[in-house]
């Protein structure tokens, strides 16, 4: 059984249109098919969870929207039965389907998740949070807390958004948000625990992210290392006494160039505790999880079988 969960509101309405492509290919295939649209945020999470709790059948769950559609997925998937994700991108950022290398004709996409060829076992994430009551919420692309995390808040809540995305210039909403957050960005002290056991201290932390892919926010290649096979997390830090030197790196990330070596700095681990000395921005896969000082991110190894 195909069940399909769609934002229809990705991409300020794109979703919906690709839906629309999309149907008729899926009627005329006879597969056994299910579509659920979401309405609001978090609608994606309970309909994944509700699909998948205590099912113990073979079902694929396809996710048409962008990498916060299926950063709810994710998040509220049972791994009790076999269950397959597919992916049909239909967001502005699709750093998970630039990693993936999925065909950007969405019924090209739909026809290896009906005729799949390949499955991958493939990392995800998972970050905590929160001071009282303390909060789990999984990831497929990456998590970050500072500035990153900052400009995928500003997106989120940016009224300029739609216009970008209406006249087809939306990676320039990221861009100009970035070089936004860039100039207000202040860096705060900070240190990181890797594995439990190696503790690094830094003094002037922009961002730190930790990596399942190698995109994030919309095509900057931050962890080109990153691997979603190896059941470990890349961690880049932003880490510089002096924010002009964020530039080439920024700029050679959005290139996907060699970033230079100055002001980043790289780890590779199963798991890292974050502590900041100031509240940041965190994110997972591009979606708000409010301010924090102290976050834990791990991976989890091969768990989720993706038709590729
Ligand atoms: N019907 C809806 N109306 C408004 N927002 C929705 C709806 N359904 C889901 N959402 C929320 O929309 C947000 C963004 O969705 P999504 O990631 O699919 O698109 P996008 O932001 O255009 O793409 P990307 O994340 O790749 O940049 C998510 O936070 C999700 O919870």
């Amino acid at each position: 059984m195909y069940y399909f969960i769609v934002n229809p509101n990705s991409r300020c309405g794109r979703g919906q249109n690709t839906w629309n492509k999309l149907e008729e290919t899926i009627k005329e295939s006879g597969v056994e098919y299910e579509v659920y649209f979401t309405e609001k945020p978090g609608d994606a999470r309970i309909y994944a969870g509700k699909l998948t709790n205590g099912c113990k059948e073979s079902n694929v769950i396809v996710a048409v929207g962008g990498d916060g559609t299926v950063n709810e997925i994710l998040d509220g998937l049972c791994f009790c039965g076999s269950i397959t994700l597919g992916y049909i991108p239909a967001g502005s950022g699709n750093d998970l389907a630039r990693s993936l290398k999925l065909p950007r004709n969405p019924v090209r996409c739909l026809e290896r998740i009906l005729h799949p060829k390949y499955f991958k076992l493939m990392d995800y994430g998972v970050i905590t949070y929160g001071d009282g009551e303390v909060a789990h919420r999984r990831f497929i692309v990456s998590a970050g807390i500072g500035m990153d995390a900052a400009v995928c808040h500003n997106i989120l809540f940016s009224k300029s958004k739609g216009l970008f995305h209406r006249l087809h210039i939306g990676r320039l909403a990221y861009l100009l948000i970035g070089i936004k957050q860039l100039a207000l960005a202040k860096p705060s002290k900070g240190h990181i625990l890797i594995n439990g056991v190696q503790k690094v201290e830094f003094n002037h932390v922009y961002f730190i992210s930790a990596h399942i892919h190698p995109y994030e926010g919309g095509g900057f290649k931050f962890a080109p290392g990153a691997s979603f096979e190896d059941g470990k997390l890349t961690v880049c830090i932003m880490n510089n006494r002096k924010k002009r030197k964020l530039v080439p790196v920024l700029a050679c990330s959005l290139l996907g160039m060699k970033i230079p070596n100055t002001g980043i700095r790289f780890y590779t681990c199963e798991e890292i505790a974050i502590h900041m000395e100031h509240p940041m921005a965190v994110h997972t896969d591009g979606e708000s999880c409010f301010c924090q000082k102290d976050v834990q991110i791990r991976c989890i190894s091969k768990k989720l079988r993706v038709i590729v």
